[in-house]
């Protein structure tokens, strides 16, 4: 197996190809992803912050690697370039506002108090480019941090292995933490305290890196929590947003009302999902399999209802128009009527609710399209993707017993950059 550490892998890794950024479905033709090869993040596991680093159990790290490095293998096989966040990272951090804001976003000084926390800022402004990424990912233990002059109160109270800059083990998530819809980048506003760094690393990159400098960004970084995992691009101009642990109402709102400014989505439904671990992302219960159908928690197949929100026919005294919102109403008629089809149809997995639960936990509806009817799923999941088959979708199997405990499946593990247009409906 080849190691796909530190490499862009895939076409389009040649300045003169690049492919350009934009994503209008969830299964058009998959060009350009952006993954996050776990690494020392994750090392900081302990049976002690597990729960709230939203991890289930400790993983092995080495295998979840090679896992990792199996599942960027299956997308360059496909012909998927695939982007390493490490290596985004790396090079944004290399131009000096960019190191200055990745120092910044990782001195908590209310925290820390301002001794300590000028102790940090000078010693994380001495690293070169690579050592600030690592830090900035891995975090960084009290006993890490070199010792200064002036005493500190919060150091001598701390325990050497406590943390003066938190790890980020959710990294491996990366469509959380950003999501392009049409040719902008949403970045997300994370919901939980483990995440919500994710935010100014993703910003700074995007900001920074060559590749990415010119991208306009849809919604703001700062508004109310919307997590990309809940967001899905039913159709061009079509989203569903889960509503939830993670996205709030007011989340969603702000991004229907963001991409109908910026005229790039003319529905957006709003669908309510429990809020609860295992499911926490609308991505957790329904994936999309092909430009009409969908996989879906059985469960939840007629239990889900939707808020439509469009812009409606009034202009606000600021300019922008009025929202409109409807509904409630069961989801699949919603997303039908606004995707323009007939139905949308649900690839029947057909399982006893025992199975189907045990299934949804370990990410079975969390399936990544790299086509219509081509997909990336966990191979413990042998009854969905045995059924998916049956379908006639292509399940390319991955293992996932070590990325899986920290509760995300291949959509979750990918933010795609770029998707060719979805084949135009025969
Ligand atoms: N799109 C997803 N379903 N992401 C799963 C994220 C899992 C991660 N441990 C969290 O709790 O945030």
């Amino acid at each position: 197996m080849t190691n796909t550490a530190n490499t862009m892998t895939g076409p389009g890794t040649d300045d003169t190809t690049t492919i350009a950024p934009g994503v209008d479905s969830e299964v058009g033709p998959l060009r350009s992803v952006l993954l996050h090869r776990p690494g020392g993040e994750l090392t900081r596991l302990t049976p002690r912050n597990n729960d709230q680093l939203l991890f289930d159990s400790i993983p092995w790290v080495e295998r979840a690697q090679q896992e990792h490095d199996a599942f960027a293998e299956v997308l360059a096989s496909r012909g998927v370039e695939v982007l390493l966040l490490a290596d985004v990272l790396g090079e944004s951090l290399a131009d000096p506002r960019a190191h200055a804001a990745g120092v910044h976003a990782a001195v908590d000084e209310r925290r820390l108090g301002s001794e300590l926390a000028d102790a940090l800022r000078s010693h994380l402004s001495g690293l070169g480019a690579g050592a600030l990424r690592e830090t900035l990912m891995r975090g960084m233990t009290f006993e890490e941090l070199p010792a200064s002059e002036g005493a500190s109160l919060v150091r001598k109270m701390h325990h050497a292995h406590d943390f003066v800059v938190d790890p980020l083990p959710n990294l491996l998530f990366t469509r959380d933490s950003s999501a392009w819809i049409a040719d902008r980048v949403a970045i997300s506003s994370l919901a939980m305290p483990a995440r919500s760094r994710e935010t100014a690393l993703l910003d700074l990159a995007y900001a920074y890196h060559p590749r990415f400098r010119g991208a306009s960004r849809a919604y703001g970084a700062h508004s109310a929590p919307v997590e990309g995992g809940d967001v899905l691009l039913l159709a061009p101009g079509v989203l569903a947003v889960g509503v939830g642990e993670r996205t709030t109402a007011a989340g969603a709102e702000s991004l229907a009302r963001s991409v109908f400014a910026d005229g790039i989505a003319h529905t957006v439904l709003a669908v309510p999902i429990a809020q609860n671990r295992a499911t926490m992302h609308l991505d957790t219960v329904c994936t999309m399999i092909g430009p009409d159908a969908v996989v879906m928690y059985p469960l939840a197949r007629d239990s889900l209802v939707a808020y439509t929100m469009r812009p409606g026919d009034d202009v606000a005294a600021d300019g922008a128009r009025e929202l409109r919102v409807d509904g409630p109403e069961p989801f699949l008629d919603a997303a039908a009527t606004a995707m323009g089809i007939d139905r949308l149809r649900v690839i029947d997995t057909g399982l006893d609710p025992v199975t189907a639960e045990r299934e949804q936990w370990d990410d079975g509806n969390n399936t990544l399209a790299l086509a219509p009817g081509v997909v990336v799923g966990y191979e413990r999941n042998t009854q969905t993707n045995a059924r998916l088959e049956e379908a006639g979708i292509e399940v390319l199997a991955i293992a996932g017993s070590e990325l899986g405990s920290g509760r995300g499946g291949p959509r979750c593990m990918s933010c795609p950059i770029a998707r060719g247009p979805l084949p135009s409906a025969s």
